[in-house]
């Protein structure tokens, strides 16, 4: 066949098989025999709204149900000898992604439109977010591309996300993007992730189009004509031969080792995500919509030195949290994703294979341990870390699906509480023939000398529960059955090393320019990215018995579990401190950093947001500190696991910052004087705190937990080499959509404010703020020297309702109460009282005598359940109302006594309002707007005293709760 009007010749070739277009019977009518050839990528005859070219436009007079009803009864082979003499051209255009910010939209002559250089030719896929459409680049001979058209926001799709939280969604193909933030983030995440990727098995990522006056994006991406992969037939039969899945699977595979050399783990693996070339020579990976880079672990398999000069300062890229969150399709998700539904005893199973809704009890499970899973399969461990072996598990389901038809692991009634449950703890069957081609598998554990004993035993090792017993890519590239068919396969592993790539530099500039920033200022990203930074030296710290003698510079240095790794991010980082662009603002900040604060300067009040929940959580540490170890231990921080969580003594001397010192270097000492940290003392400590967040009427106040309380995920926990202690899983999660929802001024806003993370989401759950669904909120750590606030770090965010941390306090308010006075630690907190009320509870409580600073603020206070609500206070007498009201704005500054140290004040006042003035003029534009909405809502009253009769117990540690009369 050819095209009328270029005059080009084509082959059609139809779906999952290569069909040519047999000369006797779609020859073109003309006599032009088959030269190039072309795709219809699916088998139906309503595909045909797709093809490659539209039909009308071949000389041909075929019909869309003549192409198809012939492609179905053309013989395969004849394709292969047709196409023989055409070898693929690897599509490797030179240059970078082109980021464009115009988009000019017009119609061309024959009423096509066009965008930019664009010609707007047929869709060719729809996905969640957008379409997919093949376009003819006016600017380049006419070269075929996709474009991605995304809306910037889609309600619809926002609204079907938090559907999907409450319900899970209905099809089990449907990847969960639950979590993952805003429609606008998965974009710039993809485009983030897709530009730093230039490999043959990696679709290509063009241009960009994001013009801000536009609601959409346009993503430029190289056009794959052989369409996604189609694996099964209506009969859920497979229509791919067995040499067909190995090259699919061998190509995922070069295509991920390189993903996870660049630090990506892609997390949405499926048939659907790999695109064929058109001459289905090649397969390609696609859809980076839930794709997760890892800075730590691209330094990790790049090793020492290698990316240096790569620092991807884009914040969207630096955030590791997202990685606990669940993202990808169901029926792919690995088991240590889902590894909540691992059964922990012989329960009522459902085989992995079931197809009916009977569940039947497998009682071949009764002699199996605890954390181990039915059918004899080993144990595996309950937590298991989320790396980039999921990628692998989801090859191996793909493999599965394309040998065989169907999914590995299904449920019956497309359940995807069962589906979970039986890829936690059910194995896999094979089906005694697969492929097209029907050759025997030989059962799930065929003999050595059957010919399937070797594609099983792979899939055996792509589908291992056990991470750390799961093949890696490296070995999987060099299994006998992807290189027998190579013939120089040493040269072929040599030549296909991701380290033989080059890595792709992204330049600072590059990053910045990922999308055109509507709504924040790059101050402010550069901002999020010194905060995330520091998050990430602190959680990904080095093991100092791996560290060599060059690892010493400072332990600033990002570090994965793998080994040591470079610190290329830090070293430029302080490389732009004292190099010739060193601004006065970055001197300002050194300096400042420097000096110590004040919490009565109202700028500083803002930044520190200080909490009842971490002072009773310091208090509670000071109770039990262990003079042995010299270190503080928690108790109560892992209830359940029974494990006591130590807390190295640099935190209590930290969280006495709010008490006692001013300093904000944890080591400041007990005369004022500010003795910084060592370097590798402050990298060492790793803290993360994970709460969940309830809505109140999930939750009753006395069924939530404290942050303490790791029954419903809240956890503390620290890695310390030095320090034995539990080593445990770091979840970090974010705060900001818990911000979305509750941020009335917009998302972006609060997610970018210095603090706004976790300040907002700790007040808003301390508001009792009524919440729309289940959420996740949780601080990350400390980062004391670049200004994360290391109060936040204690509280997680305040993930937890106000109501409840009184009564699940694990030392009960009179043990907190008793730390007060705890000299070691010097914890003081003048107003025991304050501990999180409820809007409706009033707790009262005796103050020490011997305490003047908790005498002086005697006061009482009730949460509202708004921001917008009254809180009241009652007075301190010795206070001017201005002071009153800066000090009472912020929580933080009645740990401290005020007024002992008004000549310190003075001096600090002097020097810090002057240092944060800059920073306060650049603030309002970005300030959470519950700022701004609290300060009249705080009111001073000179109320009469609390009531006399002391209601805490402190002899049998009980808490008289009586119901708020007055507040
Ligand atoms: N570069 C390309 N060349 C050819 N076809 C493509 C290309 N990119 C995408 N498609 C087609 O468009 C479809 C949708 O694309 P894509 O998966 O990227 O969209 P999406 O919105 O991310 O979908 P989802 O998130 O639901 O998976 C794909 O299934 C594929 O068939």
């Amino acid at each position: 066949m050819c095209n009328e009007r270029s005059k080009e010749r084509y082959v059609l070739v139809l779906g999952g098989v290569r069909s040519p277009v047999a000369d006797h019977s779609l020859s073109c009518s003309k006599g032009h025999p088959p030269t190039r050839p072309c795709f219809l990528s699916t088998t139906t005859p309503s595909s045909i709204s797709r093809p490659y070219l539209p039909v009308s436009s071949l000389c041909c007079s075929l019909t869309a149900l003549h192409v198809v009803h012939v492609a179905m009864t053309t013989n395969q082979d004849s394709l292969d000898t047709a196409l023989a003499g055409e070898p693929a051209q690897p599509f490797d255009p030179p240059g970078s992604v082109r980021m464009t910010q115009e988009l000019h939209f017009r119609y061309s002559d024959d009423r096509r439109p066009r965008v930019n250089q664009y010609l707007r030719s047929h869709r060719v896929g729809k996905g969640q977010h957008g379409e997919v459409w093949v376009c003819w680049d006016l600017s380049s001979n006419r070269r075929e591309v996709a474009i991605k058209a995304v809306k910037r926001n889609n309600p619809r799709a926002e609204k079907m996300n938090l559907l999907r939280r409450r319900n899970l969604p209905t099809s089990p193909h449907t990847p969960l993007t639950d979590k993952l933030g805003s429609l606008e983030q998965k974009i710039r995440k993809e485009i983030a992730i897709m530009k730093k990727c230039r490999h043959g098995h990696i679709v290509r990522l063009l241009e960009v189009i994001d013009d801000k006056l536009n609601d959409r994006i346009y993503m430029v991406m190289e056009y794959l004509g052989g369409g996604e992969i189609k694996w099964r037939n209506e009969h859920n039969q497979p229509i791919l031969q067995v040499d067909q899945c190995q090259r699919i699977c061998r190509d995922v595979i070069l295509g991920l080792e390189y993903l996870h050399y660049q630090g990506i783990i892609h997390r949405d693996i499926k048939p659907a995500n790999l695109l064929w070339t058109a001459d289905r020579q090649m397969v390609k990976i696609t859809d980076f919509g839930v794709s997760h880079f890892s800075y730590a672990q691209r330094l990790a398999a790049a090793g020492r030195g290698q990316v240096a000069l790569d620092d991807p300062n884009d914040p969207i890229l630096l955030d590791d949290s997202d990685l606990s969150k669940r993202a990808g399709t169901p029926p792919f998700l690995a088991p240590e994703v889902i590894a909540e539904y691992t059964s922990t005893e012989p329960s009522p199973i459902i085989s992995a294979s079931a197809t009916s809704t009977t569940l039947h009890s497998n009682k071949s499970a009764t002699h199996i341990n605890s954390s181990s899973t039915i059918k004899g399969l080993p144990a595996i461990p309950h937590r298991q870390p989320i790396t980039k072996a999921i990628d692998v598990w989801a090859l191996g389901v793909t493999l599965y699906c394309l040998l065989f038809g169907h999914i590995p692991f299904r449920a019956p009634d497309s359940s995807e509480y069962v589906l979970y449950h039986v890829i936690c703890n059910s194995d896999w069957e094979p089906d005694e023939y697969m492929g097209s081609d029907r050759k025997s598998t030989g059962g799930r554990r065929p003999h050595k000398s059957h010919s399937g004993c070797i594609v099983m035993s792979l899939l055996d090792k792509f589908l291992q529960k056990d991470v750390r017993k799961r093949i890696t890519l490296n070995d999987a590239k060099r299994y006998p059955w992807f290189l027998g068919d190579i013939p120089n396969s040493d040269e072929w592993l040599s030549q296909t090393s991701p380290s033989k790539v080059d890595m792709v530099m992204v330049t600072e500039n590059e990053t910045r320019t990922a999308m055109t920033t509507a709504r924040f200022t790059w101050g402010w990203q550069k901002r999020l990215t010194n905060r995330i930074s520091s998050l990430f030296r602190t959680v990904r710290s080095p093991r100092p018995s791996r560290l060599s003698a060059r690892d010493d510079d400072n332990t600033t240095g990002v570090h994965s579990h793998s080994g040591v790794v470079p610190v290329g991010r830090h070293k430029s980082a302080t490389a732009r401190l004292t190099g010739p662009e060193i601004t006065e603002k970055a001197k300002k900040r050194t300096v400042r950093s420097a000096i110590p604060r004040d919490d009565s300067t109202p700028n500083i009040d803002r930044r520190r947001e200080k909490s009842i929940e971490r002072w009773a959580r310091s208090a509670a540490n000071g109770s039990s500190r262990d003079p042995n170890t010299n270190s503080t231990r928690l108790a109560a921080g892992r209830r359940g696991s029974g494990t006591p969580v130590e807390i190295h003594p640099q935190y209590v001397a930290n969280s006495s910052r709010s008490t006692g010192s001013q300093t904000r270097p944890s080591s400041r000492g007990k005369d004022g004087s500010s003795t910084p940290l060592p370097d590798d003392a402050r990298s060492r400590h790793r803290f993360s705190l994970t709460s969940m967040w309830r809505h109140s009427s999930q939750k009753t106040a006395s069924q939530a937990s404290s942050p303490l309380d790791s029954s419903s995920g809240a956890s503390i926990y620290q890695e310390d080499p030095l320090i034995p202690g539990p080593s445990i899983d770091i979840m970090a999660r974010r705060s900001d959509e818990v911000l979305r929802h509750h941020g009335k001024e917009g998302y972006s806003r609060s997610v970018h404010h210095n603090h706004g993370v976790l300040t907002a989401a700790r007040r808003a759950s301390s508001w009792g703020e009524p919440m729309n669904y289940v959420e996740d909120v949780t601080s990350l750590n400390s980062g004391e020297q670049d200004g994360i606030d290391d109060d936040a770090m204690f509280l997680g965010a305040g993930g937890v309702e106000p109501t409840t941390l009184v009564s699940n306090l694990p030392l009960g308010l009179n043990q907190a109460t008793e730390a007060i006075n705890h000299t070691s630690t010097g914890l003081r907190h003048p107003q025991p009282e304050r501990l999180h009320l409820g809007p409706s509870v009033h707790i009262c409580c005796d103050i020490p005598p011997q305490d003047s600073a908790l005498n002086r603020h005697h006061r009482s206070a009730t949460t509202s359940p708004s921001p917008l609500h009254h809180v009241a206070y009652e007075s301190d007498l010795n206070q001017t109302s201005d002071e009153e009201y800066e000090s009472l704005d912020s929580d933080s500054s009645f740990f401290r006594d005020t007024r002992s140290r008004e000549h310190e004040r003075e001096v600090f006042r002097a020097n810090a309002s002057q240092m944060y003035k800059e920073d306060d003029e650049s603030d309002e534009e970005t300030s959470p707007i519950e700022f701004k909405r609290r300060r009249p809502s705080v009111s001073v009253t000179a109320a009469s005293p609390p009531p006399p009769t002391p209601l805490l117990d402190l002899e049998n540690g009980n808490i008289r709760v009586a119901p708020c009369n007055g507040y």
